[in-house]
This record gives C-alpha cells, structure tokens and sequence, in this order.
C-alpha cells in the first residue's frame, strides 16, 4: 500500500509511515479553513485578476459551488495528464474534499483551477497563468528592489559569511508565499521572527566543502571526458551538461541518470535544488547556487521547478527566466550574479528540471524511478519551503521529536530541508525546543513566524 493512498501502512522505498496523515475534517482546524476559507477566497482573487469570458467563469462558479458542497468530482473533458492522475488518484475522487489526504486534496485543487481556466486547452487561454498577476506585482515591488541592492553589501563579506547569510536568506525567502497571504493578510509575515527551531546548517556546509568539482565528469558515460570552466575561475572544474539529449520529455537539461562534474575523490560534484516559490524566494536561491558554482566550486546544479501554476506562487521555468532579467536590470552585484548565472545556464553548469511528479499529490516516497535516479545522482538535495517539507517527511501527524533522518532515510541520497513553518507537520525537532514552543501559546507550526534548517547526510 503507497503512502499516498492510505492513512497507515509502509511507504515505499521502507519510509516510515505509522503516523496519521494529516486530513481537513476538524471544522476550524488549519487545514479546514485551507480548503473553506483560502481556496474559495483565491478563486474570487483569481476572477478578479484577470478579465475571464463567460465560459471561464462559469467554470470558476462549478469549482467554487464543488468545493462548498463537498465532493470531489472527476476532472472532466480531454486532459493531457489523464493518465498521470489515473495513477496519482488514490480513490479520493467520489469523496469528501475534507475526506482526503490534505496534501491530496489542495494539490488536486490547483489542478481544478488550470482547468477551469483553459489553462492546458488549445484554445486562446492556453498557458495564461491565473497566477502571474500576484507573481508579477511581487517581483516588481520595492521589497525586491532593497533585497537586490542588498547584495551590494556581499563582497564586504568572507566566504563563511556568505554561506550563512545566503543559506538564511533562501530560508527567510519562503516566507514570500503568495497562497499564505492571501488568508494571513498584508505580508503575511509577523512583526517578530523568533527564530530557528532546528538548525543543521554547519551539517551543509561540511556537505559542501567536498563537493568542489575537479574537472573530471561523468558526461555522456565517458568518465575521462574533462569539463568546460564556465565563469573563468581557473580552479573551479565546469561541468558538461549530461551528453544523452534523448530524455524523458519532462525534463529540462540533460539525462537525470548521468552525473555531471566529479569531485577529486569521484563523487558527483551535483548538487539538486528543489525550488519553491519564485519572486522574492527564488531569487536569494538563484543567489545562493551562483554562490554554490562561483565560490563553493560545486561542478553543477540541478534547480527543479514546477511544469504548470501551482499554489499560487510556485516557481515554473518562466519565473527563473524572469528573475535572471530582473536581476540584470537592477545591475551592481546583482546584474554580476545575474550574468554569472546565465553563463552557467549556457554551459550547462545550471540545469533546470520541470518534472511532472514536482505537482503531484504525493509524498517523495511516491516519486518514479526516473526522478529517483536525479536526486540520487546528487551529493546533496536541497527543498525548499513548506509542502515541499511535507512531502518529504509526509504529510502525518509526526511527534515532532520524530528524527528527520528516520522519516528521511528513503530518500535516494542526502537531503536537507530549507523551510518556514506554515502548516502543522514537523519532525526532527528537540523535546527542549517542542516544550517551549508549546508553552508559547503561539500558533508556531502554521504562522510563518519560525524556520528550520534540517539534514542529513
Ligand atoms: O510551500 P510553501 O510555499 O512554503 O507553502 C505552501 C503553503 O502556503 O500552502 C499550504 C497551505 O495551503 C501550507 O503548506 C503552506 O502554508
């Protein structure tokens, strides 16, 4: 029995599994008011953002009258991803929206919302994204305008101090999640960031410190075949992009299963960055993989995005190719990293994954053997952001003091998780830390107001 499918029993690949998993039938709970009171809200923001025909909206009405009534229906008409869903669908169709896995459910939601917009049909609103209004106002806002100034600040800083500042501001950036703002209001942040609850970060960055590349490279199966440099840096060894081009249509880049740059012991020098929202998450991450290549010496970095809209503010392909204008436009060390990463994109340094599995209803465990095969071709995984947490650890109802290696330990090869708390699950935390954020009487696991950093190796 699959860890998507059921509310006990083995995941696959032996994740531990004996946790309930997290549903929304407790009126009032978090995750009721998700799908009474956020969904049906980000409905009404998304007619209101973009100037939608009778058809549209007529659509948008069934969906809205679909989610209050209660049971979810199958999707309906000609669909591209039939039979992915056929296989993600788990028999939650037919069932309470509240019935269901909460992963599953606000996953199929969004996949709801592209439909009843045209968003996949051939037809003139095919590929208008219902969300790009809220992505764009962000991106040109004056908060971005001073984080990309703030760079200027970098050079005054040695490497360690780069590393921290970077790996925090990727942290802190998932705060700036437009689906958490729409039921938070205003920024959606609180006044006061208390702080970590779990940090591992001096476990990254050991990670890290062996991964410069050297030149060697596994690409196209020839071991002895040497990288190109790709930013000048004599000493750092460029990757070349994966030699196979024949790659499941999925992907972006080269083949998932071909290991890029080799470290001086022959490990990959590959590192996977499993990206969350774009805007002003995505780009302290673009920061931070600039910083991973140019300083760190890591041969290649594998940044996967999402292939479709998704939860409001996920990061596609278009908003990397957005970010990377923006930051040349904003020129000073941000125009530099900007340029950096172009170079790195170019020469296949950065490659850019959109894999359908990074919009399914699923936990990790669940992913197919061709995404499998990616992570495990790298020395490090990094996710980002809250459902990407909850995915990987599985959306249950874990004692917190759960080990993040134990939930962790089907993952194909070494994670960490970079995330703001803004939704129940957690894991790996200590029983000191769980006591007195218990005693705080705060809403601490869902307000956005606490991070982690967590790994393992
Ligand atoms: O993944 P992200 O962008 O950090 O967060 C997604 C999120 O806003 O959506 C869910 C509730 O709708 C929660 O998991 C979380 O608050």
């Amino acid at each position: 029995m699959a860890d998507g499918d059921s509310r006990k029993g083995p995941g696959r690949f032996g994740a531990p599994s004996d946790a309930p998993v997290i549903l929304s039938d407790v009126p009032g709970s978090f995750t009721w008011k998700v799908l009474h009171d956020r969904h049906p809200a980000l409905i009404q923001k998304v007619r209101d953002a973009t100037p939608y025909d009778p058809e549209r909206l007529r659509a948008l009405d069934l969906l809205l009258g679909e989610i209050t009534e209660g049971v979810i229906r199958p999707l309906e008409g000609a669909m591209h991803d039939r039979d992915l869903w056929e296989s993600w669908d788990r028999g939650h169709i037919g069932e309470r929206w509240d019935d269901a896995p909460f992963l599953w459910s606000e996953s199929y939601f969004y996949r709801k919302l592209l439909a009843a917009v045209g968003y996949f049909d051939p037809g003139p609103w095919q590929g208008i994204d219902p969300f790009e209004p809220f992505k764009q106002a962000e991106l040109f806002g004056e908060a971005v305008d001073d984080e990309l100034r703030a760079l200027d600040g970098f050079p005054a800083l040695d490497v360690g101090e780069r590393d921290q500042a970077l790996i925090l501001r990727a942290l802190w950036g998932n705060r700036a999640d437009l689906v958490f703002r729409i039921s938070a209001g205003g920024s959606g942040l609180a006044a006061q960031v208390p702080g970590l609850v779990a940090d591992d970060s001096a476990l990254i960055w050991s990670m890290i410190d062996g991964l410069s590349a050297t030149g060697g490279s596994l690409a196209g199966g020839n071991p002895a075949v040497g990288g190109g440099l790709a930013d000048g840096d004599p000493t750092v060894g460029g990757a070349l992009a994966g030699g196979d081009s024949t790659v499941d249509g999925s992907l972006v880049g080269g083949d998932p299963a071909v290991g890029g740059a080799l470290t001086a012991d022959g490990r990959s020098s590959r590192i996977c960055l499993v990206a969350d929202n774009a805007g002003s998450e995505l780009l302290p991450d673009l920061v931070l993989i600039d910083h991973l290549l140019h300083a760190r010496g890591v041969g290649e970095v594998v940044l996967h995005v999402k292939p479709s809209p998704y939860y409001v503010s996920d990061a596609m392909m278009a908003d990397v190719v957005a970010c990377l204008r923006r930051m040349s436009e904003a020129g000073g060390q941000a125009g530099e990293i900007g340029s950096r990463l172009r170079e790195a994109m170019g020469s296949g340094r950065l490659l850019v994954r959109a894999h359908v599995f990074s919009c399914a209803p699923l936990p990790y465990s669940e992913m197919p053997d061709d995404l499998r095969k990616d992570f495990a071709s790298a020395s490090l995984t990094i996710m980002k952001g809250d459902l990407n947490y909850r995915r990987l650890v599985g959306d249950r109802d874990w004692p917190p003091t759960t080990p993040f290696a134990e939930v962790t330990g089907y993952f194909p090869g070494p994670v960490a998780a970079l995330r703001t708390l803004k939704s129940e699950v957690v894991v790996g935390l200590g029983a000191e830390t769980v006591t007195a954020l218990e005693a705080s009487g705060q809403p601490w696991r869902v307000s956005g107001t606490h991070g982690l950093i967590q790994a393992r190796s």
